[in-house]
């Protein structure tokens, strides 16, 4: 990853995406860590009622980041298992940031990338069983209906054609 350039200013910022329950949040942790980079999931900004219109809060601080400056959000906090306003998280500039989850590799971010991660699992029914493992029972609802919306996103999107890199769940 070192080796391909920078884009987003002096950072090199790599995007996470694919279907939910294949297993993006759980590999962006494992290349954050290897990488040294700060990880920024799309969870922080994601609620049940706005699976991907809270993008130009995340822009924001991608475009401080990139004029190397710091910037602040406020979290969503997803720890009683459904959305509320969480704490404020301050992202300081740095060599690598990954940006993970639903949409994070929208095509509008795209000449910003130095890399697009798809990461996938193609049994959608056992993406929504692992999913609803992880949250409980009582998010199969928003699960199920969270699963078509990002079906007819991706489509729309293109996202998993400019990809560079896939990597396949078991
Ligand atoms: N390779 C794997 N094999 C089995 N289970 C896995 C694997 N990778 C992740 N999981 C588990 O599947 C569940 C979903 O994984 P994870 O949260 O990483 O997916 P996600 O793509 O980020 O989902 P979402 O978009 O819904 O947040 C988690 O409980 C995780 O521990
Ligand atoms: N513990 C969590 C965290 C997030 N969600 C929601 C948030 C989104 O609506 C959706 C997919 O998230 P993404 O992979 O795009 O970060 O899941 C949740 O239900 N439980």
């Amino acid at each position: 990853m070192t080796e391909r350039p920078p884009r987003l200013g002096r950072t090199r910022l790599v995007a996470v995406d694919g279907p939910s329950g294949a297993g993006k949040s759980t590999f962006a942790k494992t290349l954050a860590a290897q990488l040294n980079a700060t990880l920024i999931p799309t969870d922080h900004f994601a609620t049940w009622d706005d699976p991907v219109a809270w993008w130009p809060r995340l822009r924001a601080v991608l475009d401080k980041i990139a004029e190397n400056e710091e910037a602040t959000y406020r979290m969503t906090d997803w720890s009683e298992g459904f959305p509320k306003p969480g704490e404020d998280r301050t992202i300081r500039p740095t060599e690598i940031l990954v940006v993970e989850g639903v949409s994070s590799a929208r095509k509008s971010i795209a000449d910003k990338l130095t890399a697009a991660i798809w990461v996938e699992l193609e049994d959608a029914d056992e993406r929504l069983e692992r999913a609803v493992a992880r949250d409980g029972e009582k998010s199969r609802e928003h699960l199920t209906r969270w699963q078509a919306f990002e079906r007819g996103w991706f489509a729309v999107d293109g996202t998993k054609a400019r990809a560079d890199y896939v990597v396949t769940s078991s």
